[in-house]
């Protein structure tokens, strides 16, 4: 070998061993470059694999090689295991906790099998809760590991609208969808309670064609395609009249007005093109979609491409028939229920409107009004109740914030009474007695509310009833008593809210719920008679019917007034402030000015019908009822039966204001109250026409003209007053501390003067009767101990000495006599008048007409006598003796007028104590 060869030989055996050094290192690299490259690629297939959803990654078809290559199998087992882990909380119970739940949310036909209640129409009034879900279909949560399925069911009526939104393929599934749930809502309520209205833009007939037996019993209307505007009209037309009529302020939707549901719910299908509605009509539609839900208007909307803001579910249906649901989300699929059996769904609706067809002409009765369960109601926000019935539907009465008071009109005979009967047994029923009172007053001649009070024949009463007024024809300062009184309890009211810092009722409750606020609704039954005359009564109820009118409303004091004839009532026409209140019209048939003068509704009024308008008469507010009897024998009777056994056992009876009744003193609260006192007594001269019932009080106080005068021609009459005066004396002084002088000086007179001093003695007091052989020398001897007392520096303590003389006028010959001192008995009757009160001295005296009072005393004595009551004489000749508004008296049988000048700007009507037995 050369030593060239060699060293060739050396350089490339040095080269191999480079080469092979070089190729060690580099094969050594590049191991470590692979190893490291799968173990990212691992990390990065894990990150994708949880980052998208191991149920993603497993259907994605750029992942089908990574997914299968043994290198990832460790992180692919790893990551399922994890899903099964995570969904193993919800595989265990979520379908069953959703399945319950559905079940427990939508009863009966909500979402029971078709087979358990199609074709039997429903039941439900309303007045219980409604479902609040209605089922679909079932579904199931695509990617969970064990797909177990759970029914599906979307809230409606009251709580939702429904859009369905669909493709061409899957228009017949979501028609069927809208029809099964149709079908659920309608066959769950009574036949009545759910009208469905259908527009579709594409047919005039076709779309839910086994609904139309409905059509006959008007439960469906289908609509013209051209016409979607009359719907929508219709559709807030409606939301207006119940906002005004039965969503008194406060109660947030129909459901809350009444215990049984007052007005049916309005289901309204629209189908589109999933094209957008013209821009018009698509305002009108959020219009009342916003509004509807409060008034039980629920919108199905089909492939219309539309936003509302209110609540609303969608149900996207695909071309595949498969949908999903906002109420469950993208995950789950949903497999929609098959359409109910195409023969069984005409049948169901024929049943419905068979069914519906006979409530509507079955005549309802009373006790339809009537809830289910009694005094459930809160009145916080108003009352509402219904009266009567219009195609089997119940037509409400409702008197809140926004319907304050109600004005009723109807010739006689028309049903007056029998529909304040049936309103007041409707309210009554609602609402307990600490949630509503009621006071009653009366002006017919007949007693009509005399039931509500406890009777002789029937002692039960009416709980909810405070004060009962009948037979109060001639006395209209009774309706004037008791707008006051309202007009006082309305200033309580507003003192109360204002120092719990609220301006109406509903909020002072909720400020003072340990408080008794009831809403007061006072019926006054021919009202008219109140404004009969040109006269001060008038006036004052005129003025008070005002304040009550406008400001009752925010208190909770509501007025229903009632009317044979309200036109030619000047008070109300004539004031608009007094008659824009009453925006509740009632007008029974032929009656005349209670609605609106273009509104002739109540003309053509059958028997026993009422229209019932929220809108102050205007026409578009007329709701035509039947009204049912109320009058007859286990209506209204065996209601208040009823509701008396349930009364609090604490409930005071309520007040019976009866004009014909004459006030017995000795059981009158203000007689029984009087009590022996050091102070100045007080005489009774009978009752004040009020609310309470109070007596007509004169204090005998130590100063001049503290005497009482009688003036009428009757001795029964003026015994009554000074009889009772005299009795009410007696309650007030030990037996023995006074003394009474009881005189008769007309034969009349006797046997009342004489009862008086039996009744006298028999409370242990000492009381002298005398005639008129007495009379000079009791007038004498009483003048001159008078004056001698006048005169004396240190008089003695003086003894309380009460005259009572029947007839002063009859002793005026006798008593013109002069004696020795050349003083006649005139002056010495002078001085008792003009100093005895000073001296505990009083005279209750009476005179046979003014004109003999007058001819029995010098002029200046009339000022001694600082009280009367004067009987059958009229005002003008009380003139003389009292104010001006004496004028306007009229003497009637058994009223006085009672004035004291010392308390009095103007005169009180009296009625007459019977003080005990008769003579
Ligand atoms: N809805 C009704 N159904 C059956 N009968 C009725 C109905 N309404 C009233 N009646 C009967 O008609 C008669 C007259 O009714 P009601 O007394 O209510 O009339 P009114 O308008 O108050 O008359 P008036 O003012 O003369 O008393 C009564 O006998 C009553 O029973």
């Amino acid at each position: 070998m050369s030593r060239r060869d060699e060293r060739r030989r050396r350089i490339e055996g040095a080269f191999e061993e480079f080469r092979a050094a070089v190729a060690a290192a580099l094969g050594n690299a590049s191991r470590e470059h692979r190893l490291l490259a799968d173990e990212r690629a691992r990390d990065m297939f894990e990150v994708m694999l949880r980052g998208d959803g191991v149920d993603r990654a497993l259907d994605d078809p750029l992942l089908a090689g990574a997914l299968a290559n043994p290198l990832f199998s460790q992180q692919l087992a790893r990551a399922l295991v994890d899903r099964v882990e995570a969904f193993r909380e919800w595989s265990e119970h979520g379908p069953d906790e959703l399945a319950t739940l559905v079940d427990s949310a939508a009863r009966g036909p909500a979402s029971r099998p078709h087979e358990s209640w199609l074709g039997r129409p429903g039941t439900a009034d309303g007045s219980e809760p409604v479902p609040e879900l209605w089922r679909v279909g079932t579904g199931v949560v695509r990617s969970a590991p064990e797909p177990r399925r759970f029914p599906v069911a979307v809230p409606l009526l009251d709580h939702a609208h429904l859009h369905v939104a669909s493709t061409h393929e899957s228009r017949h599934t979501a028609e069927g969808l809208v029809e099964n749930l149709l079908l659920r809502v309608l066959s769950h309520f009574q036949p009545g309670l759910v009208h469905v209205h259908v527009w579709d833009v594409n047919a005039l007939t076709g779309s839910l064609p086994g609904l139309y037996p409905l059509t006959r019993a008007g439960l469906l209307t289908v609509h013209d395609p051209a016409r979607l505007h009359e719907l929508l009209d219709e559709l807030s037309d409606h939301i207006r009249r119940v906002h005004t009529g039965v969503l008194v302020e406060g109660h947030q939707s129909v459901r809350a007005a009444g215990g049984r549901r007052t007005e049916p719910w309005r289901v309204a299908v629209l189908f589109g093109n999933r094209r957008p509605l013209r821009e018009e009509h698509q305002q009108q539609l959020q219009r009342v979609a916003r509004n509807g839900l409060a008034a039980g208007i629920e919108l199905v909307i089909v492939d219309i491409p539309i936003t509302v803001n209110s609540p609303i579910e969608t149900v996207t249906i695909a071309p595949d028939q498969t949908a999903t649901c906002t109420m469950t989300g993208a995950h789950v699929t949903v497999a929609l229920d098959p359409p109910f059996p195409r023969a069984a769904v005409p049948r169901a609706c024929a049943a419905i409107a068979d069914e519906r067809e006979a409530r509507r002409t079955r005549q309802s009765t009373f006790a339809d009004l009537l809830p289910e369960h009694l005094w459930r109601e809160s009145s916080a926000a108003g009352v509402a109740a219904p009266v009567g019935y219009q195609d089997g539907e119940p037509v409400p009465v409702a008197l809140g914030d926004t319907s304050p008071h109600a004005l009723i009109g109807g010739p006689s005979g028309s049903g007056k009474t029998n529909f304040l009967y049936a309103m007041l047994g409707s309210l009554a029923a609602r609402y307990s007695p600490d949630e509503l009172e009621l006071y009653l007053l009366d002006f017919k001649e007949g007693v009509s509310f005399a039931q509500f009070a406890p009777g002789r024949k029937d002692p039960t009463w009416l709980p909810h009833a405070r004060l009962v007024g009948v037979n109060v024809n001639t006395d209209r300062e009774f309706g004037v008593a008791l707008l006051a009184f309202l007009s006082d309890e309305m200033r309580r009211r507003a003192d109360a809210a204002k120092r719990h810092e609220v301006t109406k009722l509903e909020q002072l409750r909720e400020e003072d719920p340990t408080g008794h606020w009831p809403r007061i609704v006072a019926v006054i039954d021919e009202f008219q008679y109140m404004f009969g005359e040109r006269d001060p009564v008038t006036a004052q109820a005129t003025q008070l019917l005002e304040d009550v009118a406008r400001r009752g409303r925010s208190q909770g004091i509501h007025l229903v007034l009632s009317s044979q004839d309200v036109s030619s009532i000047q008070a109300f026409w004539g004031r608009s402030a007094i008659f824009e209140q009453f925006t509740v019209r009632i007008a029974l048939p032929k009656s005349r000015r209670v609605l609106a003068d273009m509104n002739d509704a109540a003309t053509e009024l059958p028997r026993w019908h009422a229209v019932v308008n929220h809108e102050s008469g205007v026409r578009p507010g007329n709701e035509v009822a039947r009204i049912p009897d109320a009058t007859a024998r286990g209506t209204i009777d065996a209601l208040q039966a009823e509701l008396h056994r349930r009364r609090p056992p604490d409930l005071a009876e309520p007040i019976l204001f009866d004009g014909s009744k004459v006030p017995a003193l000795a059981t009158l609260p203000d007689f029984r109250a009087l009590r022996p006192s050091d102070g100045n007594p007080t005489v009774l001269l009978g009752q004040v026409i009020d609310v309470a019932g109070s007596a007509a009080k004169v204090r005998l106080a130590r100063t001049p003209g503290r005497n009482v005068a009688v003036l009428g021609s009757i001795a029964a009459e003026a015994a009554a007053v000074l009889n009772g005066a005299a009795l009410s004396l007696a309650r007030q002084h030990e037996p023995g501390e006074a003394t009474f002088s009881v005189v008769w000086l007309v034969e009349d007179a006797k046997p009342f003067a004489e009862r008086l001093c039996k009744q006298l003695h028999d409370v242990g007091h000492e009381a002298f009767l005398k005639d008129l052989n007495d009379v000079q020398q009791l007038i004498t001897g009483t003048a001159v101990g008078i004056s001698g007392r006048m005169t004396d520096k240190t008089p003695a303590p003086p003894v309380p000495h009460y005259l009572v003389v029947y007839g002063v006028d009859a002793a005026h010959t006798l008593l013109e006599q002069k004696d020795e001192s050349k003083t006649s008995g005139v002056d010495r009757l002078r001085t008792v008048l003009r100093h005895g009160p000073e001296h505990r001295t009083h005279v209750l005296g009476w005179w046979r007409g003014v004109q003999r009072l007058k001819n029995s005393l010098s002029p200046g004595a009339y000022d001694d006598i600082g009280a009367w009551v004067a009987f059958d004489i009229q005002g003008k000749e009380l003139l003389s003796l009292g104010p001006e508004p004496v004028l306007s008296w009229s003497p009637r049988p058994r009223r006085g007028l009672f004035f004291d000048r010392f308390e009095h700007s103007r005169p009180e009507v009296v009625i007459p104590f019977d003080t005990g037995e008769e003579p």
